[in-house]
Order: C-alpha cells, then structure tokens, then sequence
C-alpha cells in the first residue's frame, strides 16, 4: 500500500532528517512511528502527502510514485490529523468537518450529512455538538472532529501527527481507545506519529522505532518490548518493557490451570471426591447455566450433607480468552483474589480454565521468549527458559 524506497531527505541546511528509510505498510495497517524528538519522524510522515519532497529514493502509494501524482490529488487520498488541529475557529464543528467533502463539490446536504455521520462515529452527537464552534469544545472533543474531519472524504489512508499529544492522560487514554474502536470499522491505512512509546504499543499493529533519521526496529509491539533489535531500542522502550508488555500479551488457553469444576447441584459428597480425585484443595464452581458462580475449597465441602450450593463462595472476576495479561493482573488485584476465571468469551462463556500469578508470568516469560526465537508461545518450554 504505502512503500519507501531509499528514501533520504536533507534540508537545505544539510541536516539528514531521513537516511536511505526503506519500509513497506500493508492495506489496513496501523503503524506507529515514535522515537525522540528531531529524529525524523514527522519529515517521513510529510512526505507521504508531499508537504516535503525526499531528496532522494521514492515513495510508493498502491504501487505508483507519488512524485508523478498531483499533490492536491493526493491528498484527497490522504486524511491529515495534527496535534494542534487546525480547526477553522470561524466555522461550526459540522462546517469543519464537512470540509473536504465540499472542496470536492459533494452537494451541501450530502457533505452535511457525511459529516454527521462521521461526528456520530467519533462520539460526538451532531445535533448537540455539531452547531457549535471549536473555541465551544474541549480539547479532546477538538480532537476527535480533527479525526472526524480528516475521514470525511473517506481516504483509504490516515496520517496522524501526535494527534493526542495536547490533551491530558486520562483523555488521551479513552481517545485511543476511541481510535481503536473506530480504526476497527474503518480499517484505513494509519502512519501514526508519537514520540510516546505507551501509545505506540496501545495502537501500532506494527511499530518503527526511530534512531536518528533511521529506523532501528519495526515490528509487532509485543516483539519490539520482548526482543529489541538493538540497545538503542532496549533503552528507548524502557526498563520496565516486562511491564509494558503485559499489555500487548493475550491469555491464551494453554497459559491456564485446570482445577476440578463442580456444579452447585452437586452434591458436597461427589465434590468432595472430586477434589480428592485430583489432590486439589478448591475446585471452580459452575451455575445452573454452566456460568462461573465462585469457587468452593475440600475443607468446605468436608463432612454433612447437602450439595455445593450451601458451601461455595462467590467470586466473579473472570475475563474472555484474548485479554491481556495486563488486563488479568489488574482484575486480579481489584477483586484481591488469588485467580481469575478465563471464559471462552462467546456467547456462550464456557469455562476455559484459571490464570494464577504464577501462570500469569509464566505467560509473560513464555512469550518474551517465543519472540525472541521467533517461535509460537505454546511450543515454548519453560524448562529451557534460565531462571523460569
Ligand atoms: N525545514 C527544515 N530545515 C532544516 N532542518 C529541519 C527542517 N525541518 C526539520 N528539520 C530537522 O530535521 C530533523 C527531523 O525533524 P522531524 O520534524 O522530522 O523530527 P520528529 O521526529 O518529527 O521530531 P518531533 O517529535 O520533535 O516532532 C530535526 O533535526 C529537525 O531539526
């Protein structure tokens, strides 16, 4: 979709913003360009609309040199998203947005019309927010219709220069989020620019972590944080990239336990034998419908009648297959429990099988070390892993 080919671009002044970058980004593929500041990621990003010709190599967009394409062509192919959005103050948020549909002459009701769906879709009500003026929004609200704006005429491709970078953390988090959201319906082809590596894993499909005017890696975020190419990456992506990466890394069914299940039906006799059967201490307990209900230990279920239900203990901390280990921890630690339930997480929410701590870096250790030799995580074998 987008390809770079030797591309090297040397201002006037003779500073090598990019040296000899060559890359390629696949339809429908957010990338995320980060690194420190001066290192030359915004110079990439401004060629690909040709805000900046390279002094050498070429750019390649669905297989033909944009240097033999008319810039304004282009950039109708092309949404820009800016920190500092740009927004005209002078015009209403549905005016702003309706911008580009109406550069290329759509009909007034029509451009009106796609820029409320495109408000709608970013999570602003158009018949609240639409006849508004940008001083009248709040900064995370003006991202989102720089975002909704840049969509308008349905580019298949998206540059986003730190878009969120001017908005304060918790805001900047749910618009991420939003964006991830939306990018899943859209599915456009994303150059995303951020010198912050949180974000640049949260989002990127793929990373390209800068070193001066060079990428160093590009790769998933789960590779960049488990395996980095070089000691520039290790240091730029943190001493706490273990952490980072529990982010990026899902539960997957071979990272669980398996402790005995009984139904609250059944008798505590039966249970009984069933923990014993397996030298368990607890078992998971199921509901009527075979939902997660809580958990019930062998000193509980030891002598007297009566069946599991008068016994058992609530807990419901569980989450789908595919969460992140970040996401478990962090359930984890808000029911204060000891383990989680993992779910199929269709609809009909089978059991899975249990995350405990222990498991849970286990997960960790096994997928760091799976990127590293370029392996499946399942066919790593702790026993080779030093210190696991
Ligand atoms: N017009 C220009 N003339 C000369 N040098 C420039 C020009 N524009 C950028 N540079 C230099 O090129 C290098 C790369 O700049 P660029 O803006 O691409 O970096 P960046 O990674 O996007 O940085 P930031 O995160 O601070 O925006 C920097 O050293 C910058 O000073």
């Amino acid at each position: 979709m987008i390809r770079f080919e030797h591309v090297t671009k040397r201002y006037a002044d003779g500073t090598t913003a990019v040296d000899d970058l060559s890359f390629e980004v696949a339809e429908g593929e957010l990338i995320t360009l980060v690194g420190p500041s001066g290192c030359g990621k915004t110079t990439t990003m401004k060629m690909v609309n040709r805000l900046i010709e390279p002094t050498s190599g070429r750019i390649l967009l669905d297989g033909a040199d944009i240097a033999g394409v008319d810039p304004v062509e282009l950039r109708r192919r092309i949404g820009y998203v800016i920190q500092q959005v740009g927004l005209f103050p002078h015009k209403t948020v549905l005016e702003n947005t309706a911008t580009v549909p109406h550069l290329l002459g759509w009909q007034r009701k029509k451009a009106r019309d796609r820029a409320a769906e495109l408000l709608d879709l970013v999570g602003l009500d158009p018949a609240v927010h639409g006849s508004r003026y940008p001083h009248q929004l709040s900064g995370g609200q003006r991202q989102r219709v720089g975002v909704a704006r840049a969509l308008a005429a349905d580019p298949p491709v998206l540059l986003m220069d730190e878009p969120f970078g001017a908005v304060d953390p918790v805001v900047r988090e749910r618009l991420q989020n939003e964006f991830l959201r939306l990018q899943s319906q859209v599915r456009k082809t994303v150059l995303f620019v951020t010198h912050d590596i949180e974000e640049a894993v949260r989002l990127g499909d793929r990373i390209a972590v800068y070193g001066h005017g060079r990428i160093e890696q590009f790769d998933a975020p789960a590779t960049v944080l488990g395996a980095p190419a070089t000691p520039y990456v290790a240091d730029f992506v943190g001493a706490d990239r273990g952490l980072k990466r529990l982010s990026v890394t899902p539960i997957e069914e071979g990272d669980l336990e398996q402790p005995p299940v009984v139904r609250l039906d059944d008798t505590a006799a039966t249970a009984a034998a069933a923990l014993a059967a397996d030298g368990a201490r607890w078992a998971v307990v199921l509901g009527d419908s075979g939902r997660l209900h809580g958990w019930v230990s062998a000193e509980a279920l030891a002598g007297g009648d009566g069946t599991v239900r008068d016994r058992a203990r609530r807990m419901d901390a569980w989450l789908p297959v595919g969460a992140s280990l970040k996401q478990a921890f962090s359930t984890m630690l808000q029911h204060d429990a000891g383990w989680i339930a993992v779910l199929d997480g269709e609809a009909t929410d089978r059991f899975v099988g249990v995350l405990t701590p222990a498991r849970l870096h286990e997960a960790l250790r096994r997928s760091i070390d799976a990127d590293a030799r370029g392996a499946a995580r399942g066919d790593v074998d702790l026993e080779n892993i030093p210190g696991a």
